[in-house]
């Protein structure tokens, strides 16, 4: 399924946030979006899942969710939100119980996320037996759980420390070549957004417009830090990011 926005604009209480922005967001990539802060990546998000109306434009989704998906549009945020008091399976069956399923089925759905995102070891385990990474992880497989179309990802590693966020990456990389998930993923951090992104979005200060989108050919498993291509890209979104954050910022202090 692909999402897409169509000249959207958006404004809380007289306050734009988001001008006539067209975007599209294709099945089977991950599609970034950077930022500076406050420029409306987190609404942008919002519109393209349906918690938000825009104000103008559409928010479209476009083609079929895969067969048994639960829920077509899930979140993946910045903390896990996990219920202390359930193991790491009891928390990805919390997204299974407003569903009409069988136990068996229930058991089986989890079992298979668990399996997928290399966490059967760890099914019986209580939240706070978990690293941070380790928690996000869980948090990403309850998000696979409901089987969605697409991932809406709001700066998911941005509370890990770097090494975490690392393995982390390197996971993500790794369970996209198993599934070729679709996503759109907000980060403020370039080096994410060159590593696991087929498309970067790069979205002006407040109110957000594209400024730019770069595709990425390379294939995520084969990217390393050092590729001079990708550091090229890399200095390209700063540049422009750099523009936006400082002109973002003389704003904000008024000067
Ligand atoms: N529900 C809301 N009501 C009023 N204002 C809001 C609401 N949500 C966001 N805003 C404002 O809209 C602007 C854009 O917010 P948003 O969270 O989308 O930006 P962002 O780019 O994700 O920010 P950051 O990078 O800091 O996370 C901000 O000025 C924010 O204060």
């Amino acid at each position: 399924m692909d999402l897409r926005l169509d000249a959207v604009s958006h404004a809380y209480g007289g306050v734009e946030v988001l001008r006539d922005v067209t975007l599209e967001a294709p099945a089977g990539r991950i599609t970034c979006l950077v930022g500076p802060s406050g420029c409306g990546k987190s609404t942008l998000l919002r519109l393209l899942g349906g918690l938000e109306r825009p104000d103008a434009g559409r928010a479209l989704m476009l083609g079929d969710p895969p067969a048994g998906s639960l829920n077509p549009l899930t979140y993946v945020f910045q903390h896990f939100a996990l219920l202390p008091w359930r193991t790491v399976a009891g928390n990805i069956r919390l997204v299974l119980e407003d569903h009409p399923l069988s136990r068996a089925e229930r058991d089986e759905i989890v079992a298979d996320v668990l399996a997928r995102t290399r966490l059967t070891d760890f099914a019986k385990a209580w939240p706070r037996q978990l690293s941070g990474g380790m928690r996000q992880r869980v948090a990403i497989a309850r998000a696979l759980a409901a089987r969605p179309a697409v991932m809406l990802m709001d700066e998911p590693l941005s509370a890990l420390d770097a090494q975490t966020r690392e393995l982390l990456m390197d996971d993500l990389v790794a369970l996209w070549g198993r599934e070729r998930f679709t996503a759109v993923y907000v980060t403020h951090n370039l080096a994410e957004a060159v590593r696991l992104g087929h498309r970067i979005a790069v979205l002006s200060r407040r109110p957000g417009q594209v400024r730019e989108i770069a595709e990425i050919d390379t294939p995520l498993e084969d990217r390393r830090p050092d590729d001079p291509a990708l550091v090229a890209v890399q200095a390209d979104l700063w540049r422009l990011l750099r523009e936006e954050a400082a002109d973002a910022d003389r704003e904000l202090t008024g000067a």
